[in-house]
């Protein structure tokens, strides 16, 4: 029973050392707060909770959890590790830290326990030890919590959600420790699972497109069926874009590229290949849907009006500062075009010679002017070709 009222404290300090090792500063500091926080709740109900000197613990306690996860919500990112990071750690661990030594010192706490407010004397139930008082601060934080979810939609807000919403019920059903427990191994685990997300993401996502990476087209190829095929995409001239406007146009064009390819139709996954390649696998579709689902993405990126930063570049530092204080800087309208190789598996043929069969179709598609999509097949009958629209 000992090991398992301690897990909570276990699984936060693994998740602590995870977020450190991955460099989530806010997730790090939850993992802390979580863990002694439970250590605190547990303390205090098998010490029981009619001590006055154990009360006052346990109520300031649950104050204390959605006031520090309020602070927490509001941080910046920062490495855990370094300066920063360390002094907020000292200032998210400190109130625990004084509310157990002063409990330590007996008679210290409970000479408080007459000045506390009914609303934290007055639990919800019966059979719960959520005080109002702390209710009312759990609501408002639970509420921006849930904001932050809502509008960054990542796996981190979610944990931290979860985790606080997790700490509240567990303070609700402190005294059923079945229930309790393992809401309290719920807290620091979601906090866990965010860590996960993150190193997933570095793994199989792209990170200036947010489309999967390689890695995933490697997993997505080891797992398809027999009939499908392999669409190769390259952004037409792309150099010249990052030659004339700079990398970073270079990149919002291939943000661009990426937003347009993600709405193909015909049930594609997308996959950034490397560099301005693209690559979309049809896993058991017809090849004529494919090939009109890739022409018309191929038309959606043409038409799409992309305006970037002219490319006239300051001459100095003084000139820069002129322009910047001065008119806003001017911006012009570019085509983008793609072109796009297509090949569809033949008998007994592996994901590589299928990925290279829609290259050579790519390496045609430039060859015959680029902005348009080429098929290859082992049957030259199969090989088409389409194209509307001009060439950048
Ligand atoms: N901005 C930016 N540029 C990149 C990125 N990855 C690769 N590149 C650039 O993409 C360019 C690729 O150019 P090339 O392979 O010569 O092809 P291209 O200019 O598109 O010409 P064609 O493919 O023949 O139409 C190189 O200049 C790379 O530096 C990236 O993530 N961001």
């Amino acid at each position: 029973m000992k090991l398992v009222s301690s897990l909570p404290l276990l699984i936060s300090a693994t998740a602590f050392m995870l977020a450190a090792g991955f460099k989530r500063g806010r997730i790090a500091l939850a993992s802390c707060h979580v863990g002694l926080s439970a250590y605190i709740l547990v303390k205090a109900v098998s010490s029981g909770l009619d001590r006055p000197d154990t009360y006052v613990l346990f109520t300031l306690t649950s104050l204390a959890i959605p006031a520090i996860h309020a602070w927490i919500l509001i941080q910046r990112d920062t490495s855990p590790l370094c300066r920063k990071g360390i002094a907020k750690l000292a200032v998210t661990l400190a109130p625990s830290c004084a509310l157990l030594f002063m409990w330590s010192r007996p008679g210290l706490l409970g000479q408080w326990m007459p000045e506390l407010s009914p609303t934290l004397l007055e639990t919800l139930g019966e059979h719960s030890l959520l005080s109002i008082g702390s209710l009312w601060l759990f609501a408002p934080v639970l509420g921006l919590s849930l904001l932050l979810t809502l509008t960054r939609r990542t796996a981190d807000e979610i944990a931290l959600f979860g985790a606080l919403a997790a700490q509240m019920l567990a303070i609700s059903l402190l005294k059923q420790p079945h229930l309790s427990t393992p809401l309290l191994i719920a807290a620091p685990a979601l906090l866990i699972f965010a860590v996960i997300s993150h190193i997933y993401a570095m793994a199989f996502v792209d990170s200036l497109t947010g489309v999967p990476a390689r890695r995933a087209l490697e997993h997505k190829l080891a797992g398809l069926g027999r009939q499908y095929g392999i669409a190769m995409l390259d952004i037409d001239h792309f150099k010249k874009f990052n030659d004339t406007y700079g990398h970073d146009v270079g990149d919002q064009v291939l943000r661009m590229v990426a937003t347009q390819l993600r709405k193909v139709q015909a049930g594609g996954s997308l996959f950034r290949y490397g560099g301005e390649e693209f690559t979309i696998v049809f896993n058991g579709r017809k090849e004529e849907e494919v090939v009109a689902a890739l022409d018309e993405v191929r038309q959606r990126v043409e038409h799409y009006p992309m305006r970037v930063r002219s490319p006239q570049r300051p001459r100095s530092n003084r000139q820069g500062k002129q322009s910047r204080e001065g008119q806003a800087q001017e911006s012009e309208q570019v085509t983008v075009t793609i072109s796009i190789g297509v090949a569809w598996r033949d008998t007994d043929e592996q994901p590589s010679v299928v990925i290279k069969r829609a290259d050579k179709a790519l390496y045609k598609a430039k060859g015959a002017g680029r902005n348009r999509v080429m098929t290859d097949g082992p049957d030259p009958r199969r090989q088409r070709r389409t194209r509307s629209g001009a060439a950048a």
